[in-house]
């Protein structure tokens, strides 16, 4: 598969004629190519998605909604081949890349109900014959820059609210998982999204994604990845006081309380921490298990984890793929030896799996490190792969000072069914998304928030919804 730029509903080549290949993470094959974009390919879409705005601005929201509903059709129509590339370019349990089409499907349906819902106010003025109206218009262009855990799905959760709230988007796949949002370009123009309204480029984000940030044509900038880059996005968006919505790292810890249901805090550690091979932002990343339940939830614990099979992505009896890339790949190796050398015990894993099928590949065992202090490293470092840390605690305080002392506050779990307990966590644990006594897993209709280095803005949801709306307030003196 070669894909170039779909700019204005068009296939065309990048200025620099560059390409940069996909590999599979499962083998290393060379899985396609895409267009490896620079500033003048963002200028391009931009002017692009500039022309088309206006028009798609004036469309009334319940048809443009209609048009999402024809493109999630279209998406869903392509399931099966969707999900094929994005297991070949992530890497990801191809059942994982099934339900991941589904998402980005719910996702743009779920932005499509707010087609209706998009109402000002009316506010009585101070003054006699005076009225006060808030209006909520579109943004006008808005810049989306996604990472490669759930490409697909970042992508629906962006463009679905971005495009029904009437703005027209420049969108910018990480180059490590690009073929299978690009897809998504052909499906637009078949449900008859206009052209220019959803354009999808391809370059090194330090260089055609900051000129897609900092272009004064840029209204709103939303970015899901890594804090560094997310850092540097709010900067180059600034030159223009664009808004920014940025989901970013995450270190969420897990917290197992005396009194909590064992089996079903084992299970939800278990998913919360290997799910996508680790790579989620919600992940479970340190995990805090109370000493008078240790030893009985520590058994259960290692027999399940002992129990994952990691292989074919393709194969419906593996339980975890490969990590997405080589440098992903000796993350996971330098913080096992690091953690070992600040004195953490290697219960479990800590390398590549053994077998001729794991020669090529970037693949990982589930690892589990037991003997951890919460100054070690891998407490506040984050793994973003199948790397858990465990530390037995036995006071409340000392458990919300240990989760707490973290520079990232996107999510946290904890199981417990002590109802005072569960108020006090609420109001004491510094995370902007809490599950409790349930893993990770957020839903359309939450707000997907990160506090302190997870990011500023949030999305999904009513308050995600809104940031793709721009208010424009009247004050109206009429004569009596
Ligand atoms: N909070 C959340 O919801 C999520 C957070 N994450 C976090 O993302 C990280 C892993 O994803 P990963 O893709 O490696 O993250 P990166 O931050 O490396 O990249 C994310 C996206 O940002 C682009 N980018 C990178 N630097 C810049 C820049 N200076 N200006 C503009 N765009 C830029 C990348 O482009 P390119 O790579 O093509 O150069 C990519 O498209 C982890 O830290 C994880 O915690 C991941 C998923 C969800
Ligand atoms: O960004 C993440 O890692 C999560 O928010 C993930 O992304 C899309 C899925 O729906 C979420 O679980």
């Amino acid at each position: 598969m070669n894909f170039k730029q779909y700019i204005n509903g068009q296939w065309v080549e990048p200025t620099n004629g560059e390409t940069a290949n996909v590999f599979n993470p499962s083998n290393d094959e060379v899985v396609g190519t895409v267009a490896n974009g620079n500033e003048k390919d963002a200028q391009i879409a931009l002017e692009a998605a500039q022309a088309a705005s206006k028009e798609w601005a004036k469309v009334p929201a319940r048809k443009r909604a209609e048009l999402m509903y024809a493109f999630v059709k279209e998406i869903k129509a392509s399931r099966e081949e969707l999900a094929t590339v994005l297991t070949k370019e992530q890497g990801k349990l191809f059942k994982v890349a099934q339900f991941e089409v589904d998402v980005c499907c719910s996702f743009i349906e779920y932005a499509c109900e707010w087609a209706r819902r998009i109402e000002g106010d009316i506010v009585p003025s101070d003054n006699e014959n005076e009225q006060i109206w808030i209006q909520k218009i579109p943004r006008g262009v808005v810049v989306a820059i996604t990472a490669w855990n759930f490409p697909l799905a970042l992508a629906g959760r962006k463009l679905g609210p971005a495009l029904v709230a009437g703005n027209t988007m420049v969108l910018k796949p990480t180059t490590e998982t690009p073929m299978s949002t690009l897809m998504l370009g052909e499906l637009a123009k078949k449900a008859g999204i206009p052209d220019g309204v959803l354009n999808i480029v391809t370059g090194p984000g330090r260089t055609l994604g900051t000129a897609l940030c900092k272009n004064e044509i840029t209204k709103m900038v939303t970015m899901t990845g890594s804090t560094p880059a997310g850092q540097a996005i709010f900067k180059a968006a600034s030159e223009n006081l664009a808004h920014v919505q940025l989901e970013l790292g995450g270190k969420a810890p897990f917290i197992a309380f005396e009194d909590c249901d064992i089996d079903a805090a084992v299970a939800g550690a278990l998913h919360s921490r290997f799910d996508n091979c680790g790579q989620v932002c919600t992940c479970n990343e340190r995990m805090y298990v109370h000493e008078a339940i240790y030893d009985v939830f520590m058994e259960k614990f290692m027999a399940k984890v002992k129990e994952i099979k990691v292989g074919d992505p393709f194969d419906p009896t593996s339980d975890m793929g490969a990590k997405v890339n080589k440098s992903e790949l000796k993350h996971m190796v330098e913080l096992v030896e690091t953690s070992v050398k600040e004195g953490a015990t290697l219960a479990y894993g800590g390398k590549t799996p053994e077998g001729k099928e794991f020669e090529k590949g970037n693949w990982f065992m589930p690892t589990i490190l037991t003997d951890v202090k919460q100054e070690m490293t891998i407490v506040h470092e984050e793994a973003f792969g199948p790397i858990l840390p465990v530390i037995k605690f036995s006071e409340f305080d000392e458990v919300v000072k240990y989760a707490n002392d973290c520079e990232f506050g996107l999510a946290a779990m904890v199981y417990t069914n002590d109802m005072n307990r569960v108020m006090r966590l609420n109001s004491e644990l510094d995370f902007g998304e809490i599950y409790i006594n349930r893993g990770h897993g957020e839903l359309h209709q939450g707000f997907h928030n990160g506090y302190k280095m997870s990011g500023t803005g949030g999305e999904d949801g009513k308050y995600g919804f809104e940031q793709y709306l721009e208010k424009k307030t009247f004050y109206v003196r009429f004569k009596a």
